[in-house]
């Protein structure tokens, strides 16, 4: 086994050479191993064809790598190795262009249908009515044709350019690669072949490679094979393909094949990768949609029959059809068929993937990274978000600050530990032996750590007792490691001494491992039986540290006299415990008020740790989840039945000392009770929990890629703050979904039923195809630019969650668009009725007037009504309206649209100029639909107030009886008290 890692000494000296001869050699551009050999050894995994390469090392060697000291990496020699190699780049499906789009928006069988009517009108009006009269009918038509395609082609093109965005934004990864003798992070698109990486639990092996060293890897296939069980990579199978994941262990890789060469390029290169998902709301909304395109279809039939009937009962000789008759024809079935289009609300989808777009792009400024899109709808109606401590409530910057060894307790920040020989040697051995985190110089003078954060700060402690890494990890060899994980809470180290001896060190959750200890170091270091009254003694620092917040840790070893007696895995007692640690990790600043902010929203906060019981309790009181709820930990909760369980679960505010299976069966129980349930989680073994929870969050930073594979969003900055802004997020998009159907739903009932009725009663439909069209972009394209994009604002957050079975139209909704669509519809069939009358209209052209004013009140309406749908349930609905901006701007352009269709698009619109007083009419006509909301939102706020007061006057009268009946108060009712 390779070593060499672990001392580093005498390996400088020797890369020193070796390093600075590659990197002239790097210049002559050529190796003398070939790339095929390399892609054949790998996808043959040909054992035979790398004995005959030299083994690893040769491979590395003819890389012009070391295993020491990785590649030269300057940019001469990266380049030179994309250009031999090629880099670890997979190729991606180009881009859709915008004329794709065009092409698809184009499809539309109703606007087929209507560009053929079009034609046909185009072809009729000209030839009865000659060149400059006869096309203004089809062309009309035709523009507005044009521009729905356009208007739809560039918001799907939009959506499009925005999702690759952010997936090129999902797929970065980082690794850690030795390059110049320096470990370094860098983005796995950067690695060449050549480099030497370090694998770690939970990663995803970046490119395709061969081990070098390293300790009880094992690797999960399943992602490549499909093989389920995972396997053990080690000397005796040395190929490690990119794509798999680590389950367990460390390893050290030479990556000998890159991007499209490697199986899991290929792999994805066939994968389509489209986001073509369609989110729950999506559904539920599509069959809204195709509810309101039927009943649309109704109106549409009924309007051409009646019109039909009415046209064939004024004609004289049916056997007798004039081109002109054909015209009339053709004018009524387009009509039919705009109508149904403007029934079919295809702006819903589009709202929602502009509502979802925006949220993801704003989540991504908040440190939210959105994986599956509908993810973010489902957070705005979770309702329990079990969170992790460590990283999320917690700063995870760890220090050592409380020491106990040798039954001597040291404050750590206040003075400096002294501890005779005897007691140094093997504590250091511990800290820093066994420890998987490393410190590196960075070239610059300055330190970086990399490794666990827990790790880390056993790391720095160990150097603060004055010694370096290097000096302790020199002098004795490490044969054997068990990396920790959050199911065994341990971590152990066998080591082999200078003069021999084995040693072996183990440190982990300290309650464990006090547990396998039967001896304990007094302050000179003398090994002494371990007595109740000791433990005791020891149980009580822990439980001190514990209270203090810090999160424990027990460092224990034992010597092994002879190699024989060594087992294959280290022992699990007789150990004698060398020290007590108490690491603090500062909580973040503003968990308090974000846990605060979800209580307020009805939304429960569970934390689950892996840490001790007491240290969670007194961590959960400080961020204030723990009020007057329950506290537990995992291993009794496992044990519970499952109805114990869900009695605990009622007020449940902590969970400690927790394994990854204890959160699955949590989220579980959670789920089964009807709550929505929002997890967080980093380790490789949280991914069934992150899978099964309705919205899994990884850990941007301290997560592992398998975490973040299996989670829905990732939280890029791991903060706690930022879980409760993804929550809002999700709340703000159900909410201006639901302000885009209100405004839809309106326009379209007041459309239809106009059309209809006037029809019925006129024998001519007041709004023409053309209007019919400018209509539908205003309350679809248009409407859904508007209202999908509102900012979110903070009273979001003053509303219970939604859950599982809340309503997508609210009663409220229904309020609101009842009354809009009822004044719109009277306001308007006065004006077809009585309009001349009233407005005096007598001149010639009093009827295209009438029309125009219709026409023109109706737009206006959908415009102030455009308002009201931005504040569903508040009183002002100016609340805020420069803080969207698309909003102001989509409603001056239409207003101004509308402007220039009215006073000099006539001939396209069927409209004629209007003047300034009729003008005035139709606005006052449109503005008082504000009024209208008013009114609605005094009755609706007067109506709960009655309610609440009936109802408690109700409660009342009950408890009044009671207490007549019984003879004294109930117990928990304030009422009977008054
Ligand atoms: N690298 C390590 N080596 C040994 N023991 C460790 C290590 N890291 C943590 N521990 C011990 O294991 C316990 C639980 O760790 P675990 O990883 O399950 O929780 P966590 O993920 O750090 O916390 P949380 O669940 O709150 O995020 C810790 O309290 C600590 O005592
Ligand atoms: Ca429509």
């Amino acid at each position: 086994m390779d070593l060499g890692a672990y001392t580093p000494m005498p390996a400088e000296q020797f890369c020193s050479v070796k390093v600075d001869s590659t990197c002239k050699m790097a210049e002559e551009n050529n190796f003398p191993i070939q790339s095929e050999t390399l892609v054949h050894m790998m996808q043959s995994q040909s054992h035979s064809l790398l004995k005959q390469c030299g083994g690893v090392e040769a491979i590395a060697f003819k890389l012009r790598a070391s295993v020491e000291t990785g590649i030269c990496g300057d940019k001469v020699d990266l380049e030179n190795r994309r250009k031999v190699f090629g880099s670890n780049i997979v190729r991606e499906k180009p881009l859709k262009t915008f004329w794709y789009f065009v092409w698809d928006a184009m499809h539309d069988f109703l606007l087929v249908v209507l560009a053929i009517c079009a034609a046909i009108s185009l072809l009729l009006g000209i030839s009865t009515e000659g060149w400059k009269d006869g096309w203004s009918d089809g062309g009309g038509i035709t523009v507005s044709i044009l521009i729905v395609v356009l208007v739809t082609a560039a918001s799907d093109y939009r959506q499009s350019l925005q999702f690759q965005a952010l997936e090129r934004e999902k797929e970065k990864v980082f690794t850690d690669v030795l390059r110049n003798r320096r470990r370094q992070k860098i983005c796995i698109d950067d690695l060449v072949v050549g480099d030497i990486i370090s694998l770690s639990t939970g990663d995803q092996v970046p490119a395709d490679g061969l081990y070098i060293s390293g300790y009880s890897l094992l690797i999960d296939e399943s992602s490549m094979t499909g093989e389920s069980e995972p396997q053990h990579v080690d000397e005796n199978k040395l190929f490690l393909f990119s794509g798999t994941k680590v389950q367990d262990g460390f390893a050290k890789m030479l990556v000998i094949s890159v991007g499209m060469n490697t199986a899991w390029g290929h792999a994805k290169e066939l994968l389509c990768k489209e986001n073509c998902e369609e989110t729950p709301m999506q559904q539920k909304l599509s069959s809204l949609a195709i509810l309101i395109g039927n009943i649309g279809m109704c109106f549409a039939l009924l309007t051409f029959i009646l019109l039909m009937a009415r046209f064939l009962k004024q004609k004289e000789n049916l056997w007798y059809w004039s081109s002109q008759d054909f015209w009339v024809l053709i004018k009524y079935f387009s009509l039919a068929v705009t109508i149904v289009v403007v029934a079919v609300p295809e702006g819903l989808p589009l709202a929602v993937t502009l509502a979802l777009a925006y949220a993801m792009r704003r989540m991504i400024l908040e440190k939210a990274l959105v994986r599956r899109l509908s993810a973010c709808e489902t957070m705005g109606s979770a309702t329990c978000i079990c969170t992790d401590k460590t990283g999320t409530l917690t700063t995870n910057q760890m220090t050592v600050l409380k020491a106990c060894v040798g039954g001597v307790l040291w404050q750590l920040h206040a003075s400096e530990p002294q501890f005779p020989d005897n007691v140094l040697g093997p504590l250091l051995q511990g800290l820093l032996q066994n420890n998987s985190s490393d410190v590196v110089n960075d070239g610059t003078g300055k330190q970086s750590c990399f490794g666990s954060p827990t790790e880390i700060a056993l790391l720095r402690f160990g150097i603060s007792l004055g010694t370096s890494v290097e000096a302790v990890r020199c002098n004795s060899q490490v044969l054997k490691v068990e990396p920790f994980n959050s199911t065994k809470k341990l971590m152990g180290t066998l080591l082999k001494l200078p003069e021999g001896k084995l040693r072996a060190h183990i440190k982990g959750a300290s309650e464990l491992v006090l547990d396998m200890c039967d001896t304990t170091i007094d302050a000179d270091g003398n090994q002494v039986f371990m007595d109740e009254r000791s433990k005791c003694e020891l149980n009580g620092i822990i439980s001190k540290f514990a209270h203090e917040s810090l999160r424990t840790l027990c460092l224990a070893f034992q010597d092994i006299p002879h190699q024989s007696l060594f087992e294959k895995s280290l022992p699990r007692e007789g150990y004698a415990c060398l020290a007590i640690v108490g690491i603090k990790d500062p909580i973040r600043v503003g968990v308090k008020d974000a846990v605060q902010l979800c209580s307020s929203a009805g939304i429960r906060v569970i934390m689950v740790t892996g840490d001790n019981l007491t240290t969670a309790t007194s961590v959960a009181h400080e961020s204030g989840i723990l009020t007057d709820g329950l506290v537990i930990d995992g291993p009794s909760f496992r044990t519970l039945s499952s109805d114990g369980r869900r009695q605990k679960l009622a007020n449940l505010q902590v969970m400690a000392r927790s394994s990854p299976g204890d959160k699955h069966m949590l989220v579980k129980e959670l789920q089964a009770m009807g709550e929505i349930v929002a997890v967080t989680g980093d380790g490789t073994n949280d991914a069934p929990a992150l899978h099964e929870a309705d919205v899994g969050l990884a850990m941007g930073i301290s997560g592992t890629e398998v975490a973040k594979g299996s989670a829905d969003i990732v939280i890029l900055d791991d903060n706690f703050s930022s879980i409760v802004n993804v929550a809002k997020f999700g709340r703000c998009i159900f909410k201006n979904i639901q302000k885009f159907v209100q405004f839809q739903l309106t326009a379209n009932i007041a459309a239809l039923v106009l059309n209809l009725s006037s029809t019925c009663f006129f024998g001519h439909a007041p709004l023409t195809t053309v209007q019919l069209l400018w209509i539908n972009l205003i309350m679809d394209a248009l409407g859904a630019l508007a209202l999908a994009t509102e900012p979110p604002h903070s009273e979001l957050m003053d509303q219970p969650p939604v859950g599982r079975k809340g309503k997508f139209i609210s009663n409220e909704m229904w309020w609101n668009i009842c009354a809009q669509a009822g004044y719109q519809l009277s306001v308007l069939s006065i004006l077809q009725f009585q309009g001349k009358k009233i407005l005096g209209l007598e001149a010639g052209n009093a009827e295209d007037i009438l029309s125009t004013m219709i026409f023109n009140s109706f737009v206006l309406c959908q415009i102030f009504n455009e308002f009201n749908a931005r504040e569903m349930d508040k009183v002002n609905v100016f609340h805020n309206l420069f803080g969207n901006w698309l909003f102001l701007f989509v409603v001056v352009f239409t207003l101004t649209v509308q402007v220039i269709l009215v006073e000099s698009l006539g001939k396209l619109a069927n409209s004629i100029p209007l003047n300034r007083e009729q003008w005035l009419i139709c606005l006052s006509i449109g503005s008082f639909s504000l009024v209208v909301h008013l009114a609605v939102k005094i009755l609706i706020i007067l109506s709960k107030y009655i309610w609440n007061l009936k109802s408690n006057l109700n409660k009342y009268a009950m408890h009044r009886k009671e207490y007549e009946a019984i003879g004294k108060h109930c117990s928990n009712c304030n009422n009977c008290k008054v």
